[in-house]
């Protein structure tokens, strides 16, 4: 039973870090999610592919809900996930790992929660407010931070990112709003994908890899070919930091994910 998980984002598309990988389709009330698992170091891990295998899913249209609740129902507990960013932070080059600490979610169309009370399409109809004053898990964070720095990789151990809806990328204006409230960086899929983790008490982690300068920073016009073009150049270093960072990943859960619950209900 897999304990980790990686989720890619654009431009990791398959396993390849893992060996004797199955699949396992998953049912879950969301709708049916197939799961790679294989193994790394006789640890077995769980892989998915948020666009799908062929990157056939835009962001806007992802099921988070069924992906994050099949893991869950795999025994996943940890989730590291990569996400394919635009920087608005001159020290944030394209190329740069970002781990990132903090998120500011301006999607507008998605579905945010597991509870929605009576409605909950599971056994699971209670109301839940949970914490997320921390985003990500700080324990995930240490391990590819310090996977990041054993490797030499140019990495930054904290940065903000900002999901917007997409599929389209920001104006030049929306980025300047967006630097004035504070983020490094701009993508399209972190939301609701931690906060649906956290509800289900999974520890979830993010490496940003910058793919560009965000709009009107760029003197180009953006262009998705640019993001997976410069995620394939990094391919390798990608699999070496999640592998690594996966060594580092604590055998205890001593982090606050694991009771994300305990309060959140009101009981
Ligand atoms: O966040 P990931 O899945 O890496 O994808 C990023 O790449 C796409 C834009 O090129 C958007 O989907 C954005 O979110
Ligand atoms: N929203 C958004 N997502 C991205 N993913 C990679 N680059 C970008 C970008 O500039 N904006």
């Amino acid at each position: 039973m897999p304990r980790i998980a990686i989720i890619g984002g654009s431009g990791v598309y398959d396993p390849k870090l893992l060996e004797n990988v199955r699949e396992e389709t998953v049912e879950t009330p969301y709708g049916t999610v197939r799961v790679k698992i294989g193994t790394y170091k006789g640890e077995e891990i769980a892989f998915l592919p948020r666009h799908g295998e062929k990157h056939s899913v835009p962001p806007h249209k992802i099921n988070y809900h069924a992906n994050i609740w099949a893991l869950h129902e795999l025994g996943v507990e940890r989730i590291l996930a990569t996400s394919a960013v635009g920087s608005l932070n001159l020290d944030m080059k394209p190329g740069d790992f970002v781990i990132l600490d903090q998120l500011m979610d301006f999607t507008k169309t998605r579905h945010y929660t597991f509870y929605d009370g009576e409605d909950s399409p599971h056994d699971r109809k209670f109301v839940a407010h949970v914490d997320f004053t921390d985003p990500y898990c700080p324990e995930l964070r240490k391990a590819l931070i310090t996977a990041s720095k054993e490797l030499g990789f140019t990495y930054h151990p904290t940065g903000t990112y900002a999901c917007m809806e997409g599929p389209r990328f920001e104006t030049r204006a929306e980025i300047r709003a967006l630097k004035i409230l504070g983020a490094d960086v701009v993508g399209m899929t972190q939301c609701p994908e931690a906060v649906l983790a956290r509800e289900l008490e999974m520890c979830y982690a993010s490496v940003a890899i910058v793919t560009n300068y965000a709009a009107g920073i760029s003197k180009e016009k953006l262009t998705h070919t640019e993001v997976v073009e410069l995620m394939a150049k990094k391919g390798e270093e990608i699999k070496l930091l999640l592998m690594k960072a996966v060594e580092h990943i604590p055998k205890e859960r001593r982090c606050p994910c694991k009771d994300a619950l305990k309060g959140a209900t009101g009981e």
